[in-house]
C-alpha cells in the first residue's frame, strides 16, 4: 500500500499510560481522534491506524497475553498492520524523529553505516541502541558506560548482511535448515509501531515497539502471512525484549527461533550456570548430526570451540562475564538455550564475547489467528 493512500497521523497522548498501543486499540472500537483525552500522553508516540479499519476491525491483540481471536478477524488485522507498516521510510530519520522521538527518552538517529537506530535513554543513565535493520539491540549501556552486549568487529550495518552482534533474531528458523542460517528476520527492516516512556508512572521507562510482516521475499522462503511484534523496554537495571509471532495466514505454520545474544565477556573466565542436568545437543563437529548428551557441569566454560543446544532450559541462567560482573537471563516462552563461542575460528575477536541464546528449538505450531509469545529480561546479577 502506498504511504500516500494511508490515513496515518499522529495520535500523541491519547493512549492511557498503563497500556501499550495495541492493548489500547484492543480496548477501543473508536477511531484515534475519539480516544480519551491524554492521561499522561506527553511521552507517548504512536502511529494511528486508519480509523475506518479500526472500526471495521476485530481485536488486535499482539501485545496482550491473550492469543488473537481466530476466525474472521484476520483480514482486518492484516489491513490494520499494513496501515501501520506503510508509514515513514526507515531511512527518514527526521520524519521518524518527529513522529516517534520523545525528548530525553527515545531518539531516532543515523547509526553505523547510515542505518537508522533508535536510542532508548533511561533517567538512570542506562541506554540501549536498537537498529531497525534486523530489529537488533546492539548496545545496552549501563549508567557507568559499560556495554554488556558485544558487536563483532566484522559487523556490517549497511544491510549487506545481518548485523553480527548485539541481540539478533533467528526467525523463522534457528538452523541449520532449508533457508538461510537463522532465517530472514535479521535481514529485513522492521517498522516502528510505537514508542513510549510513560507505561510505568513511577519510572519513565522508554519502550520501542517494532513490527515485521511477510512480503514477497519472506514468502519465497516461508510461504505464510505473519506479523512479528518486538517490544524492547529499558528499565533502570534491566532490558526486556518481548517477541510475539502472530499467524495471519489461513493455515497453521510452524517455526523455530532464538534471540542470538552476543555478550561482552572474557572467554577464558566466562561461565554460565543453570544448564546442569539438561539434555545437550553438541553441534560440533557436525551441525546436522548433533551429539546428544547430558550437561554435568555446574558452570559451563569456554576453553575451546563451543556450539551446544540445550533442551528445556530453566527460566533463569546466570552468565558470569569474567569481566567483574554477572548478568541474569530470565525468560518466559523461550524453552531452550544455546551456547556458542567460535573460538579461534574468529581469531580477531573470540576472546571478547560469548553467545548465550534463548531459543525455541523444536518447531512451534501456531494456528491461524493465534500467536506465540516469549520474553527475555536481562539484568545485572
Ligand atoms: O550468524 P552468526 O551471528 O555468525 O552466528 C552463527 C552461529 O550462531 C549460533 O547460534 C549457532 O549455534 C552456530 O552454529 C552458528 O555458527
Amino acid at each position: 500500500m502506498a504511504a500516500a493512500s494511508v490515513s496515518s497521523r499522529m495520535c500523541v497522548g491519547s493512549i492511557p499510560c498503563q497500556t501499550s498501543f495495541n492493548a489500547s486499540i484492543r480496548a477501543s472500537s473508536a477511531p484515534c481522534s475519539s480516544l480519551p483525552i491524554p492521561v499522561c500522553g506527553r511521552k507517548q508516540r504512536v502511529q494511528s491506524l486508519s480509523s475506518a479499519k479500526l472500526l471495521a476491525g476485530k481485536a488486535i491483540t499482539f501485545s496482550s497475553a491473550r492469543p488473537v481471536a481466530s476466525g474472521g478477524g484476520r483480514t482486518s488485522i492484516r489491513a490494520a498492520l499494513s496501515s501501520a507498516e506503510a508509514g515513514i521510510a526507515t531511512s527518514d530519520v527526521a520524519g521518524l524523529s518527529s513522529k516517534y522521538g520523545i525528548p530525553g527518552s527515545v531518539s531516532i538517529e543515523k547509526g553505523e553505516g547510515g542505518s537508522t537506530k533508535v536510542v532508548l535513554k533511561h533517567e538512570s543513565g542506562a541506554e540501549a541502541d536498537v537498529y531497525l535493520f534486523g530489529a537488533v539491540v546492539t548496545a545496552w549501556r549501563q549508567p557507568d558506560g559499560k556495554d554488556f552486549l558485544y558487536v563483532r568487529p566484522d559487523a556490517k550495518f549497511d544491510g549487506s548482511k545481518p548485523i553480527s552482534g548485539g541481540i539478533p533474531h533467528c526467525f523463522p528458523q534457528f538452523g541449520p535448515g532449508e533457508m538461510q542460517q537463522h532465517g530472514f528476520a535479521r535481514n529485513l527492516d522492521w517498522a516502528i509501531v510505537s514508542t513510549s516512556a510513560d507505561a510505568n508512572p513511577d519510572d519513565p521507562e522508554p519502550m520501542l515497539e517494532l513490527l515485521l510482516t511477510d512480503n514477497e521475499y519472506t514468502r519465497k522462503m516461508w510461504p505464510y502471512e505473519f506479523a512479528a511484534v518486538y517490544q524492547v523496554t529499558l528499565k533502570a537495571e534491566a532490558l526486556v525484549a518481548s517477541l510475539r509471532i502472530i499467524n495471519l495466514d489461513t493455515q497453521p505454520f510452524d517455526f523455530t527461533a532464538a534471540l542470538h545474544t552476543y555478550f561482552r565477556a572474557a572467554i577464558d573466565k566466562v561461565k554460565v550456570s543453570g544448564l546442569k542436568g539438561l539434555q545437550s545437543l553438541n553441534k560440533d563437529p557436525d551441525p546436522n548430526n548433533p551429539i546428544e548428551s547430558k550437561e554435568t557441569r555446574d558452570e559451563v566454560t569456554f576453553p575451546g570451540f563451543v556450539d551446544v543446544m540445550y533442551k528445556d532450559a530453566p527460566e533463569e541462567l546466570i552468565l558470569d562475564s569474567g569481566l567483574g560482573y554477572s548478568i541474569a537471563l530470565q525468560s518466559t516462552g523461550w524453552k531452550d538455550a544455546v551456547t556458542w563461542s567460535p573460538y579461534k575460528t574468529m581469531e580477531s575477536c573470540y576472546k571478547e564475547f560469548v553467545c548465550v541464546e534463548n531459543a525455541q528449538l523444536d518447531p512451534v505450531v501456531v494456528e491461524p489467528g493465534k500467536s506465540w509469545k516469549a520474553e527475555l529480561r536481562l539484568q545485572p546479577h
